[in-house]
């Protein structure tokens, strides 16, 4: 038995060490190859591009990338090429970049050489004008208003709105029947309420709100729609015809505001911010400005918001000891707040929840909702020996970082405590960095703050039996409070819902929404393996 175990030992041994070898090797090699097409290049005494393929003619590598795993169409090339690399994808000759570095080079010390780059189909959905597309005065002057109307005092006066809007979201999900509401779309309500609050202030009457919300929604879901504009019966054109609505409901509100305030606007909104704003010679931005980056905002508020949040959930969901930490110091806040009858405050969202804060920060390593973005080369560059020519696309890939074991030590470990130190500059980005980093930071922190706050000394999580019936996905949701159990506890969860017919999806554990509706032209869809995906995953874990 001795002898079994000793030689079982050495065997595992063995097998680690040939591991860890082989990884050396394999990084060894990329950093190789790398330093040969680099020292070829400057033997002939021009720049060379970086190592990687571009694939067949016309299509790239985009068939590669669409047949498999994203993660392993990245990570097999990373290992191969080194951390930049080229490839085709989607039409455009791409540079890939994935580390700290690199990252940097393009979204903040050279950010001048790189411009954001989106479809034009995009583009025209949320609003040309918006500044996300933009870069210098323009983008400047826009973001300045945009920043100001999301600090710290801006915040201050809305977490009332934050806590009424997270009150009645829970209430009318509370009242949802299995099936009716998932948890991602109970929280894009929440989302859409706090972007509606923050971006148009508290008067909006409702059946505005609501026409705003129809013509919003129709619009996100041709969003990702192949674009075929002459086809009126296409989501495409039907998204198109709904952001004009969306246009038209903003230029009356501006109106309106105008009238009422005979030129001399409130301050209480972002979009009265934004009305005047003004450039250096005194000019203010046109209807079409204010209303594209109004439309922006909400648009960049709402999906990533509440991404994070359904994730948010589901890991307190999986981590009951995390859940009890948390609640327990939400319940000190709850009391200190006269049980709840008292307003949370800012200080308190602030200085009283730095578990909270920690599982926060954690859940946006690990889900990664947005995984990576785009630049595009304004002229030729150098980097590091290499060429990235002019119109090439650069991608910096913030997932892989998140996820890379030289950053954060057994990375696919869900561990808050990880954030207690700082993780080393430049490895954490989930919004972004440089001049088009988020400003919206602290009012998603905001939302999630309030929202676990809330839901974690007034709820409980349940297991719902109809949840684990056959064909059924066991999903967070709401499940309805039962009036016997002790009050001000815990969160309810439990909901199941009718799996809808949908593709099959090759995404690991972390994959997201906003990656998901990346990858499928159809939002719904989006939505449908997002769910699918997750909850395959917890029941392959739960069988193991
Ligand atoms: C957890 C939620 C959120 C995440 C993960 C997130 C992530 C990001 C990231 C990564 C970028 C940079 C994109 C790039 O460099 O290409 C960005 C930009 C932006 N975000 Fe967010 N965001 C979130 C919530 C919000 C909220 C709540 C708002 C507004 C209320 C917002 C407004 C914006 C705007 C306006 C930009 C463009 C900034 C510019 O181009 O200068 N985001 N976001």
């Amino acid at each position: 038995m001795a002898f079994f175990l000793s030689a079982a030992f050495v065997y595992v041994v063995s097998l680690v060490l040939l591991l860890l070898l082989g990884a050396t090797r394999r990084r060894r090699r990329a950093r190789a190859a790398a330093k040969t097409t680099r020292a070829a290049g400057q033997a002939q005494g021009r720049l060379m591009l970086p190592p990687g393929s571009l694939g067949l003619p016309f299509l790239g590598e985009t068939l590669q990338l669409y047949s498999q795993n994203p993660k392993i169409f990245f990570a097999s090339r990373l290992k191969r090429y080194g951390a930049v690399f080229k490839t085709h994808v989607l039409g455009c000759p791409c540079v890939v970049v994935a580390s700290p570095e690199a990252a940097r080079t393009v979204l903040v010390s050279r950010a001048h050489l790189f411009r954001p780059t989106y479809p034009p189909s995009k583009e025209r959905m949320i609003g040309p004008q918006a500044l996300f597309f933009h870069q210098g005065d323009y983008h400047l002057r826009v973001r300045r208003a945009v920043q100001g109307w999301l600090g710290p005092d801006a915040l201050r006066a809305l977490v009332p709105d934050v806590e009424a809007a997270v009150a009645s979201t829970l209430r009318w999900w509370e009242g949802r029947r299995d099936g009716e509401a998932s948890t991602f779309h109970t929280m894009k309500r929440l989302t859409f309420e706090v972007g509606v609050a923050t971006i148009f202030g508290r008067g909006m009457p409702e059946h505005v709100k609501e026409e705003l919300r129809r013509n919003y929604y129709i619009v996100e879901r041709g969003y990702n729609c192949f674009p075929v504009p002459v086809v009126p019966w296409t989501r495409y054109s039907q998204a198109i015809k709904a952001r004009k609505r969306l246009g038209a409901i903003l230029s009356g509100i501006m109106s309106e505001l105008r009238a009422r305030g005979g030129g001399d606007l409130g301050d209480d909104d972002l979009l009265s911010t934004l009305m005047r704003c003004r450039d250096d010679g005194g000019a203010a931005l046109s209807d079409d400005q204010v209303a594209d980056n109004a439309l922006g905002v909400l648009f960049a508020a709402q999906d990533t918001t509440a991404s994070v949040l359904t994730w948010v959930l589901k890991f307190l969901h999986d981590y009951p000891k995390l859940l009890e930490a948390v609640k327990a110091e939400q319940m000190a806040v709850y009391e200190e707040n006269d049980g709840g009858r008292l307003p949370l405050t800012w200080a308190q969202t602030r200085t009283m929840m730095p578990m909270t804060n920690l599982v926060i920060l954690e859940s946006l390593r690990m889900a990664s909702i947005i995984a990576f973005t785009f630049r595009e080369a304004i002229e030729d560059v150098e980097y590091e020996g290499f060429l990235i020519p002019k119109g090439w696309k650069v991608m910096p890939l913030f997932r892989y970082m998140h996820h890379s074991p030289e950053y954060f030590e057994d990375p696919h470990k869900f561990d808050p405590s990880r954030f207690m130190v700082a993780p080393k500059a430049g490895t954490f980005l989930p919004f972004g960095s440089g001049v088009h980093a988020c400003p919206g930071n602290d009012l998603a922190k905001l939302e999630i703050l309030v929202l676990v706050h809330r839901l974690v000394t007034n709820y409980r999580y349940v297991s719902s039996p109809a949840a684990a019936a056959p064909g059924r996905a066991r999903g967070p949701g709401p499940a309805k409070r039962d009036r016997s159990d002790p009050p001000c506890v815990a969160c309810s969860l439990g909901l199941g819902y009718q799996i809808p017919p949908v593709p099959r999806v090759t995404f690991d554990a972390f994959s997201s929404y906003s990656s998901a509706s990346f990858w499928f032209v159809d939002a719904d869809a989006g939505v449908a393996c997002f769910v699918i995906d997750y909850w395959q995953v917890a029941g392959d874990r739960a069988e193991r």
